[in-house]
């Protein structure tokens, strides 16, 4: 039995880990914190979840370091790093979900995980970590003469665009065709843009009402195209593969891990 603590558990995901954490007889949540000062603080978890009363209260990190093996992190780019030095502070290892980090901010990720065992993943589903594979095949057999476009749709609440899903497909499409994603990525058209340059890797992005996360892949040519598409329709999918994530990193040596090797999809 591993057991989890979740920062930011009154977030979307948060409260999405809560109920996942629940659902998984591998893992126990004992330790659910919320920032300094939250209104939240001191509720019981199954209550900000919305799953009725679990007689485990939220708390801080301030309030014990040894009340979990492993932490989960779906908050915010600056949060994040700081759970991330308290994860370090204490030799705990966490997975992150958070996306939208700067260089920065990665550069302290790799830094960190050379510390503590750390799973980073911008989409922790077993769809889109299956779409990966996919995008791999598909670039190496159609990806050198067709124009490559990634498109992404969220709620409305998102802070970062491109999001690092879409960011991740378009790396892997990258990296497959020994292309530089920072030369290669166009973020958006408007104007006079020209005839579409064939080196490029367009990104475009929407943001409306409700949407849990939508991803898709094109790779087009005069005559076909073939479309990859991802739905996701509850956060519980990202929240299981993160609690999954948790358990198997309990054991693991200090290391940067990613879904690939949790899925154990890596070849
Ligand atoms: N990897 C994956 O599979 C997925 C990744 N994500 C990513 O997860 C992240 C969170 O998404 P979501 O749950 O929708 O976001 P929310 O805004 O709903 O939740 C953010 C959480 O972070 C906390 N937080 C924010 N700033 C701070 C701070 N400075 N100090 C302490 N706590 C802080 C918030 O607390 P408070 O309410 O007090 O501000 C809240 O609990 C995003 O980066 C998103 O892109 C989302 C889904 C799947
Ligand atoms: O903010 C979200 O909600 C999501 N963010 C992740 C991302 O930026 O890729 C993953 C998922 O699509 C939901």
């Amino acid at each position: 039995m591993t057991k989890i603590g979740i920062f930011g558990s009154n977030g979307r995901m948060g409260r999405a880990l809560i109920e996942a954490a629940q659902d998984n007889s591998d893992v126990q949540l004992t330790h659910a914190l919320v920032r300094d000062g939250s209104a939240f603080t001191g509720m019981d978890v199954g209550e900000v979840a919305g799953i009725g009363k679990l007689g485990l209260v939220t708390s801080t990190a301030q309030q014990g370091t040894e009340l979990a093996d492993v932490y989960i992190d779906f908050t915010l780019p600056d949060a994040s790093i700081q759970n991330l030095h308290w994860c370090v502070e204490n030799k705990k290892p966490i997975v992150i979900g958070t996306t939208g980090f700067s260089k920065a901010q990665l550069a302290e990720i790799d830094k960190a995980s050379s510390q503590i065992p750390v799973v980073f993943a911008a989409n922790m589903s077993v769809g889109v970590n299956l779409l990966m594979k996919l995008l791999e095949t598909t670039a190496k057999v159609m990806g050198e003469y067709t124009d490559i476009e990634i498109w992404e749709a969220h709620h409305r609440f998102k802070k970062d665009a491109p999001s690092g899903t879409a960011l991740a497909l378009g790396q892997v499409i990258a990296d497959t065709l020994g292309r530089d994603l920072e030369k290669s990525a166009i973020y958006g058209r408007e104007g006079d843009t020209g005839e579409r340059d064939p080196n490029t890797i367009g990104f475009a992005t929407i943001r409306a009402g409700d949407i849990v996360g939508e991803h898709t892949a094109m790779f087009a040519d005069i005559g076909e195209r073939i479309e990859i598409t991802h739905k996701a329709s509850s956060r519980l999918t990202f929240a299981k593969g993160a609690v999954r994530a948790a358990h198997w990193l309990a054991n693991k040596e200090v290391a940067k891990y990613d879904m690939q090797d949790v899925l154990g999809l890596k070849d």
